[in-house]
């Protein structure tokens, strides 16, 4: 027995759309090497069948917090499960161990507080929503169990939000839970937190 075709009457695929770039449809014919579709939004248009992917069965109402969970990991299906998440103001979403951060272009309440950061400490990783603290907590419990130094790669275009989710001044979120997690006390000169706080980057 083979393996079942993706594309076939009556099953829900997503086509290339100018405006929105990717939209769902339902295939009512098969045309050759083409496909005629149903789109969401109520137009019947052609597509290559090679330029089309199969779309997941079952759209969870707040998305996947991890896209490992999607039937289908392609392109279409990773936008738009960003894009249901990012909606509800969840802008982070774990691809595996990878952390993928949408830029909310606002300020969240207490995304970042003190109460989030511990709700983080010492949680393993994968049990709390998706969080840039949760990348930091296991960065940091990775480094004192092995004992060897640790990094976190962050990376993204221009504007992603590099620099607010990670680095310089005790604003940015992922210094500040290190540092947090590295503990404060008066009297002892500099402490770890503001040691972590004042660490130079490699850009
Ligand atoms: N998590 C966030 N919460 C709120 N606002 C954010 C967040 N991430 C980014 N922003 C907003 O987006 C702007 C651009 O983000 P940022 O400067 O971090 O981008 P970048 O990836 O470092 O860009 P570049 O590579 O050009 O330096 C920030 O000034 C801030 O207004």
């Amino acid at each position: 027995m083979g393996t079942p075709p993706k594309v076939y009457e009556g099953s829900h695929i997503w086509v290339e759309d100018p405006e929105v770039v990717w939209i769902d449809g339902k295939v009512l014919k098969i045309l050759g090497d083409e496909v005629e579709v149903e789109t969401s939004d109520g137009r019947t248009v052609t597509a290559s069948i090679s330029k089309t992917y199969p779309k997941d069965e079952e759209d969870h109402a707040e998305g996947f917090n991890d896209m490992t969970k999607l039937s289908y990991m392609h392109e279409a299906g990773v936008l738009h499960n960003l894009e249901i998440r990012y909606q509800i103001n969840k802008i982070y979403t774990y691809s595996g161990g990878i952390l993928i951060a949408v830029n909310p272009f606002q300020r969240l309440p207490d995304l970042y507080d003190i109460k989030m950061m511990e709700r983080y400490k010492g949680a393993p990783f994968g049990e709390l929503s998706p969080h840039v603290f949760a990348i930091g907590e296991a960065a940091f419990r990775d480094m004192m169990n092995e004992g060897t130094s640790n990094s976190i790669l962050v990376s993204g275009e221009s504007g992603a939000g590099k620099t607010e989710t990670s680095k310089t001044k005790t604003t940015k979120m992922l210094m500040q839970y290190l540092a947090y997690l590295g503990g404060h006390k008066e009297g002892e000169g500099r402490s770890v937190e503001q040691q972590v706080l004042e660490v130079g980057f490699v850009i």
